[in-house]
């Protein structure tokens, strides 16, 4: 693979320049995972030009004329199987079609999911979407209550206790994140007069923001599809306790294992992210399976290291875009990316593309007698582009496929797979709440 991208180069260079008179810079990116290959390779010949190195971050513009070395190279060879998490998650969708109307025809009645979105933000109003869809799919009812950014506590728990009583609803989920002091203080447009009034209420423990703990409390825990409440957190962190739930997204990385024949029992996985919602369960549910866990977070030191040690990759982390580069990952390694980071990006309103996953075209042209040239061409190609969606922003993935996909075993591709299977989860999850509540197996 690296010999064909430098045997070009190189060769090139070696007809237009036999003697060591000539000074060719190859510049690579540092985070290729064959950049030493790649040097030793443009040293080679009888009688090599004289190579200046340097190794570049991916951040730098001058890798806007060059990279092309670099990724020339990866998509030379792409050695890893790809995690179909899409198909996998429409097999699950149809086995829970099927279960549930196979329980309707025993049992009666209809499933339903509750989900209460408060705000605006425009990721989670497409998660709510997504899921509303999702439940229609399998024949599962959606209660859908979207509360404007500044809903008061009360406004939140009086819907869910409803949905706790309501015995049509069989799964409750309140989308995170809710919204903050600082979003509220946005929403009052920092006028003082307001703010004046926000602390005194706030100081009276009359809160009008959202307290997420205690809204999440106030779910039932048998109908808490997300499987966040303290106890069944308990539940699922203890030996001989079975929590009602599995949060959903983490159970769909370990039904991806499952499903790909992935052997957990005994190796060495690593979760990047411990938050409530992803990394601690996933965590936990590794634990389960019998897999020696490490966890790496924002303050964790040499990550890399840690991360390198893995047979398991679960990246779920926020803000670092394309974090987990080659270098992070053993060779033969599985890599689960669940991590997006949606960016605002107004140029991307007709669509979105997700970073990392560009293909460039480039020239090599001879100039001077003596230097190669490598010109980009072309503007990065959008890999996804979506007319109909209007979303103006952008996913951003944790895990750099390029290079991972050169390294792993097997990865989940770009787009990511893991949404859908998340989503099937929740599915599942709802089913399961509905069959315990009726006694039905
Ligand atoms: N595809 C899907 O179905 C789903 C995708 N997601 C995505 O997964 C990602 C994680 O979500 P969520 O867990 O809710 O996010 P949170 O913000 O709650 O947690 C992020 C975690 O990442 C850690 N982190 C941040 N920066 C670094 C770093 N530089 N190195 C290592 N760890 C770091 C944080 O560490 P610390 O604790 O120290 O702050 C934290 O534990 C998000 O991108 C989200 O959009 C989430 C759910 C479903
Ligand atoms: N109470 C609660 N529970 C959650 O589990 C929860 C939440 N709140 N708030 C936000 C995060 C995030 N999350 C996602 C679910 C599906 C996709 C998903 O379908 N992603 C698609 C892309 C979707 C898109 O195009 O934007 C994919 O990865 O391919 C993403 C993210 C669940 N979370």
């Amino acid at each position: 693979m690296a010999s064909v991208m430098f045997t070009d180069c190189s060769s090139s260079t070696t007809a237009a320049a036999p003697s060591s008179r000539y000074t060719v810079s190859f510049i690579l990116s540092s985070r290729c995972p064959f950049s030493s290959h790649l040097l030793n390779l443009s040293c080679s010949g009888p009688q090599p030009p004289s190579v200046t190195h340097q190794l570049l971050p991916l951040s730098s513009p001058i890798l806007k004329h060059l990279e092309i070395f670099y990724y020339a190279a990866m998509a030379a060879e792409t050695s890893a199987k790809i995690i179909d998490g899409k198909s996998i998650a429409k097999q699950i969708r149809d086995e829970i079609t099927v279960e549930i109307s196979r329980m309707k025809d025993t049992v009666g009645g209809v499933l339903g999911l509750a989900v209460i979105l408060v705000g605006d933000r425009k990721d989670s109003a497409t998660y709510v979407r997504n899921k509303k869809k999702a439940c229609e799919s399998v024949g599962i009812n959606s209660f859908e209550v979207h509360l404007p950014e500044d809903s008061t506590k009360q406004e939140v728990l009086k819907h869910i206790s409803g949905f706790n009583d309501d015995a049509s609803v069989h799964g409750i989920l309140v989308q995170l994140p809710l919204p903050s002091m600082s979003s509220l203080f946005c929403v009052l447009h920092f006028n003082l007069f307001f703010l004046n009034l926000v602390m005194r209420t706030y100081l009276l423990n009359e809160t009008t923001h959202m307290n997420e703990q205690n809204i999440l409390n106030s779910v039932c825990i048998e109908k808490d599809v997300d499987g966040f409440h303290p106890l069944n957190i308990g539940r699922l962190a203890m030996h001989g306790r079975e929590p009602l739930f599995d949060s959903w997204t983490p159970k769909g990385c370990i039904e991806l294992l499952h499903r790909y024949g992935v052997d957990i029992k005994g190796r060495r996985a690593v979760v990047i992210g411990r938050s409530n919602i992803v990394g601690t369960p996933a965590a936990l549910l590794l634990q389960r399976e019998d897999a020696t866990v490490s966890v790496v977070h924002s303050r964790t030191n040499n990550p890399e290291e840690i991360t390198r040690q893995a047979d398991i990759i679960i990246a779920a982390a926020v803000g670092q875009a394309n974090m987990v580069s080659g270098s992070w990952i053993k060779p033969g390694a599985v890599v689960i990316d669940v991590g997006i980071n949606p960016v605002e990006d107004e140029k991307s309103a007709k669509g979105y593309r997700l970073v990392g996953s560009q293909q460039r075209e480039c020239t090599t042209t001879n100039e001077g007698g003596g230097f190669i040239v490598v010109q980009l061409v072309n503007d990065p190609i959008p890999l996804k582009q979506d007319a109909k969606s209007a979303k103006g922003y952008r996913l951003v993935r944790d895990v750099c496929y390029e290079e991972a996909c050169m390294i792993a075993s097997a990865i989940t591709p770009v787009p990511g797979e893991v949404g859908p299977m998340t989503i099937a989860m929740l599915l599942s999850n709802t089913l399961s709440s509905a069959k315990r509540m009726h006694y039905y197996k």
